[in-house]
């Protein structure tokens, strides 16, 4: 798929996968990710137009403030960040028309040569997930994406489809391991048995997946990691997960750059630091949203 090139620099999408030096970026997302990251940092814009940020902007909390919101990120993005990561929630609040803003977003900055995490957080039993997967995931996706998030409370075994998607189309999923919220431990800290809690489960059959899938590489399963020193610390599990690493809660929820580089030690090359608020509060000017998106990107590149 063509895209329009970011600054002359990365010209291409998988398909044609290109970069300047002419080398072959491959056909997955891990190695789109890993260009990107070389070309302008690991960080991920949050797309998230809460009422506060839209009020914030003089826009109205409605359709037409969520298409003016998504043609100021996007023109801040672009040749920015690698990376866009809008949440549903925001857009769906809107109805059809948010659906609608929504999916020019994820077209518009698929087409700018971004990669869009979408930020869905799905998860049901197989059946129904199929039918996620075929809406967000692979060729024909009505909202297609590069890489959605999953709630693995029904079975990451039910999740056959998300998985066959993203792996034959050069996607990705990722699964809500250990989430940036407190309120998470309680169900992800608790024991999984043999003398593992449950996001290390999580995380030991993500690798097994992704051994299975990738072999020796990056597979296209990765985690949803808080970036915060919760016990037990994850260390090596996560390096073995051989999967990226989506690291929400920069900025509003607490997390600095230097606790993401703590958590992701490991494995500093797989993290994805993801923030919303605090950068959205530098628009609605581009130029301004662009310096904080550049300024961050840099610190990110700097320790990770
Ligand atoms: O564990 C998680 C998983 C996802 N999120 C999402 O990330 C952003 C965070 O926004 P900030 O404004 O940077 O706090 C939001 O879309 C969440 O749904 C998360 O925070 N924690």
């Amino acid at each position: 798929m063509p895209s329009a090139g970011w600054c002359g620099t990365l010209v291409g999408r998988r398909g044609l996968a290109d970069v300047e030096d002419g080398a072959d970026v491959g056909e997955s997302f891990a190695a789109w990710f890993a260009a990107v990251r070389q070309a302008y940092g690991p960080l991920v814009l949050g797309a998230d137009p809460h009422g506060q940020v839209l009020a914030d902007w003089g826009l109205s909390d409605d359709a037409d403030g969520l298409e003016r919101f998504t043609d100021i990120v996007l023109g801040a993005a672009a040749g920015t960040a690698g990376l866009i990561k809008p949440q549903s929630a925001f857009y769906e609040r809107h109805g059809w028309r948010g659906i609608r803003a929504l999916s020019r977003l994820v077209a518009a900055a698929r087409g700018e040569g971004l990669l869009v995490i979408l930020d869905v957080k799905r998860g049901d039993v197989g059946s129904t997930n199929d039918a996620y997967a075929q809406a967000y995931l692979g060729e024909g996706a009505a909202l297609r994406a590069d890489a959605i998030t999953v709630h693995p409370y029904l079975g990451l075994a039910a999740m056959g489809e998300y998985i066959t998607r993203a792996n034959q189309s050069g996607g990705c999923l990722l699964v809500v391991v250990r989430s940036s919220n407190p309120e998470g431990r309680a169900v992800q800290g608790a024991d999984a048995g043999h003398g593992q809690t449950v996001d290390q489960r999580l995380l030991a059959d993500i690798g097994a997946l992704n051994a299975r899938l990738a072999p020796g590489g990056v597979g296209p399963v990765g985690a949803v990691i808080g970036p915060a020193a919760v016990e037990p610390p994850l260390g090596a599990v996560l390096a073995a997960a051989n999967g990226l690493l989506l690291a929400p809660g920069v900025g509003a929820q607490g997390a600095s750059p230097a606790d993401v580089a703590a958590t992701f030690a490991a494995c500093p090359d797989r993290v994805m630091p993801s923030a919303s608020r605090s950068l959205l509060a530098a628009g609605p000017d581009v130029a301004a949203l662009r310096d904080a998106t550049a300024r961050l990107n840099e610190e990110f590149r700097a320790l990770l």
